[in-house]
């Protein structure tokens, strides 16, 4: 049996975690966010090692889970928006064509001092149907887009212009459960018992 720790903010992981069963508690990591590197990859497994990190710090006999989402589209990458005008910028960018979301995911397993880590990533790609600047509007003021990267909710009201996906998800959505779980499966830690 072993503590679980989310090292996240977000609701959506939260509630990703509830959804397969994990008994686990919320510790979000404080660290600044900084998009060091032009390789989306590295960017997710990065950032999601240090959110992990950040909060490994404070427990001992612990399961640390990590993780951040990007949109990547044409080497630029995506991350929350700073104001409106900046979802807007994502928005127009992203409308009528097709990119990738990457997530990664970097879990500590701290036992008597020692640890382990594992860190892994997932891709998705997300095609949206053409918006006119009246939609990203409106879609902007539902305030959805500002707490996500890319400046769009699959889960939410973003939902219609979604033309179709390809791969998992929940890497969309910020947590790829199944990866998760598995992963740690192939390496002797069951997150469900
Ligand atoms: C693309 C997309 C992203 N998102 C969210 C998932 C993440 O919460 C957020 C990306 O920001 P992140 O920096 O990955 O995560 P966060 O700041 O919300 O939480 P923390 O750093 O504490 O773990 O965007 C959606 O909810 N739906 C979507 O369709």
């Amino acid at each position: 049996m072993y503590q679980i720790i989310l090292a996240s903010g977000s609701p959506r992981r939260k509630e990703l975690l509830e959804q397969i069963g994990v008994k686990f508690t919320v510790d979000p990591s404080t660290c600044k966010e900084r998009i060091s590197d032009t390789d989306p990859i590295k960017v997710v497994v990065d950032l999601s090692f240090q959110k992990a990190c950040d909060v490994a710090r404070r427990y001992e006999n612990t399961i640390i889970i990590g993780s951040d989402t990007i949109v990547s589209k044409e080497k630029q990458i995506l991350g929350k928006p700073k104001n409106e005008e900046d979802a807007y910028r994502m928005l127009k960018l992203l409308q009528g064509d097709t990119h990738q979301v990457y997530t990664g995911v970097t879990v500590i397993d701290k036992q008597k001092g020692e640890y382990q880590v594992y860190s892994f990533y997932s891709v998705t790609d997300v095609s949206f149907y053409s918006m006119t600047d009246e939609e990203i509007y409106s879609y902007i003021n539902t305030k959805e887009p500002m707490d996500k990267a890319g400046a769009y909710g699959i889960q939410g009201k973003s939902a219609v212009y979604i033309k179709e996906i390809k791969g998992d998800y929940n890497t969309v959505v910020g947590l790829p459960v199944a990866m998760l779980y598995q992963t740690l499966l192939n390496n002797g830690i069951n997150l469900l018992a």
